[in-house]
């Protein structure tokens, strides 16, 4: 879809009501930190207000109920870290990591911005967390999914994650064991929504 295209879209879905859900609201026992309304990111600051909810496009979010309802039967919970992203954060990721796979390109736009990705991890029933190959955005060849070093309870953990979302109907992302994407958002628009929109 074009730049117009997308724009009209845009204004329709605004004028329509908001476009995207509050997570909470669909995924009764979603664990939330998003890491980019703390100074405890790649960033190295707080980019997002206080508060900052996890927003997301509803096919997104049902998707995400999915896969949560079948890891609540294996004893584990989601925790997510960032969900809808506003554009200007996009660019401000791109100026200190300027690495597609890693970071999405700005200029097209990636499907945070659109509400149709989540970076997450699991925990426990209780909330804990559990071993990952690596901490949340490290860019590096162990957050890869192919990456077979590490312990064997990281890797099982990974695989867990991504048997629960693909089964959801998401898309992984090969560099990164944290992010997840709803197939074909490439072609709906970047969204505009403030973190207080329902
Ligand atoms: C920055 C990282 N958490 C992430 O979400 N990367 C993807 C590729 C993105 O920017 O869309
Ligand atoms: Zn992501």
């Amino acid at each position: 879809m074009g730049g117009l295209a997308n724009g009209v879209l845009g204004l329709w879905l605004a004028a329509a009501g908001s476009p995207v859900v509050d997570a909470t609201e669909v995924v009764e026992d979603l664990v939330v930190d998003m890491r980019y309304a703390t100074p405890d990111n790649f960033l190295k600051q707080k980019v997002y207000p206080d508060g900052a909810r996890c927003l997301l496009l509803p096919q997104t979010a049902e998707r995400l109920k999915k896969a949560a309802d079948t890891l609540r039967a294996q004893g584990y919970r989601l925790k997510v870290y960032d969900c809808y992203r506003p554009i200007a954060v996009q660019w401000q990721m791109w100026k200190i990591m300027p690495k597609p796979g890693y970071v999405a390109n700005p200029k097209k736009g990636g499907n945070h911005n659109r509400g149709a990705a989540v970076d997450l991890t699991l925990v426990t029933a209780d909330g804990a967390e559990v071993e990952m190959p690596t901490p949340f955005d490290s860019f590096e060849r162990a957050a890869h999914h192919g990456y077979q070093g590490g312990t064997k309870a990281s890797r099982e953990h990974r695989e867990i994650l991504r048997a629960a979302m693909e089964g959801a109907g998401f898309k992984r992302n090969a560099m990164e064991w944290w992010h997840y994407d709803l197939p074909g958002a490439t072609k709906l628009p970047v969204l505009d929504v403030p973190f207080s929109a329902k």
